[in-house]
């Protein structure tokens, strides 16, 4: 347990991953600080079930950035706040660009002036591109075949960089997909607009859509359909929480994936939800969304071995009632 006044600032806090992963430092004892601009995030999340202190402002606001840490004795940050539409990305490359990596780069020099040296990253599967090997290890290839990937890859290269420069410390994540919601059901995902599978799905079963879209059923996979490793959230949070103390015990950058080493097609999620919710969920077939790797399944055995993550929520039937708890309690059905 952190002694009291251990502060983190969390950017992107009112977001999905985000707001799981301030619950897992609340209940770990840590300050926490959250720095949203709002544009895809919950402010009641923050302010009404988190109940942490919100600073509404951007990344990029350097005033605003020296103004937080001159007043608030931060220890590490934790960096959620980013666009991670990966279809958008592919119509809007300069808005991943302009926000993923100008609005990091400007939070970092502000870290530096500041002598806030310690960083966790939420990077991404997509900066691997099409996997050579399955699962995919740490040491793979990274070819990101869409900007939003690139836009990530192009800020672990900065935190190498500034680790030999300024001895500036970071863990990188590497996410695989994240799913499902806190088990409690204190929160969970709502993206605005919902891109994503899974919330997809369920409202899909909610009866709030007519159907799920399937995008490309001409993939080299069995069943023609993209397969990704859906990891729990309350997991990645976790293993925050464990990244943290690596870097405050005074360790070394590293570079960690958070997967669960499962593929499930689109068809097999599909499926699994049918069978958790009881409902039919209609389904049409679409081509192929641009920048969409046919594969990504993740090797946890390093963040295992390094860091002690042990995930709990493996099952992905486990990962979709969770996940349905909270669309049902959302949408007032339970
Ligand atoms: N959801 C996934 O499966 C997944 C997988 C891999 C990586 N990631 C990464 O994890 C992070 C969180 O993803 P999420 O699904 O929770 O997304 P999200 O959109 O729910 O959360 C991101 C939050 O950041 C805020 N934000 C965005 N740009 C900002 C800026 N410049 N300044 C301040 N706030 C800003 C948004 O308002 C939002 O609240 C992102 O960096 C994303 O790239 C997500
Ligand atoms: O209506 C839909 C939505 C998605 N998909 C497919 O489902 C899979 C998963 O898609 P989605 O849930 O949109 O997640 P990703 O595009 O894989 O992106 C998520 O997972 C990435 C890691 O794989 C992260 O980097 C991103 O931030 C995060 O949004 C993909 O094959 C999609 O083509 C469909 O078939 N129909």
């Amino acid at each position: 347990m952190p002694s009291k006044k251990t502060t983190i600032l969390v950017t992107g806090g009112a977001g999905y991953i985000g707001a799981h992963a301030v619950l897992a430092l609340q209940h770990s004892g840590y300050e926490v600080i959250v720095l949203d601009n709002l544009v895809y995030g919950h402010r009641d999340i923050v302010e009404k079930i988190l109940q942490v202190e919100l600073v509404i402002g951007d990344t990029s606001d350097r005033q605003l950035l020296d103004h937080i840490f001159a007043t608030h004795k931060i220890e590490a940050v934790m960096h959620f706040a980013a666009y991670a539409y990966v279809g958008e990305s592919m119509v809007s490359p300069a808005k991943y660009y302009r926000n993923n990596v100008v609005g990091t780069l400007i939070l970092l020099e502000a870290m530096l002036d500041a002598s806030v040296r310690k960083f966790v990253f939420s990077s991404t599967c997509a900066t691997y591109g099409r996997s050579e090997t399955i699962p995919i290890p740490e040491t793979h290839s990274q070819q990101p075949i869409n900007p939003y990937g690139a836009s990530k890859l192009m800020v672990e290269r900065i935190l190498r960089d500034f680790d030999t420069a300024y001895d500036f410390k970071s863990v990188t994540f590497r996410y695989f997909n994240a799913a499902g919601a806190n088990p409690t059901g204190l929160i969970g995902e709502n993206h605005t607009p919902e891109t994503h599978l899974i919330p997809l799905i369920l409202l899909a079963a909610l009866g709030k859509r007519e159907s799920i879209s399937i995008f490309g059923t001409d993939y080299s996979t069995p069943d023609g359909t993209c397969i990704r490793d859906y990891t729990h959230v309350t997991d990645i949070a976790q293993a925050h929480l464990l990244g943290l103390e690596y870097l405050l015990k005074g360790k070394d950058t590293d570079t960690f994936n958070l997967g669960n080493g499962n593929g499930f097609s689109v068809r097999e999620v599909i499926e699994a939800a049918r069978h958790v919710t009881q409902q039919e969920i209609p389904v049409v077939e679409y081509p192929r969304r641009p920048g969409d790797p046919s594969i990504l399944v993740g090797s946890n055995d390093k963040a295992r071995k390094i860091l002690g993550w042990s995930p709990q929520y493996l099952d992905l039937n486990q990962i979709l009632t969770h996940a349905w708890q909270w669309h049902q309690q959302q949408h007032g059905k339970q």
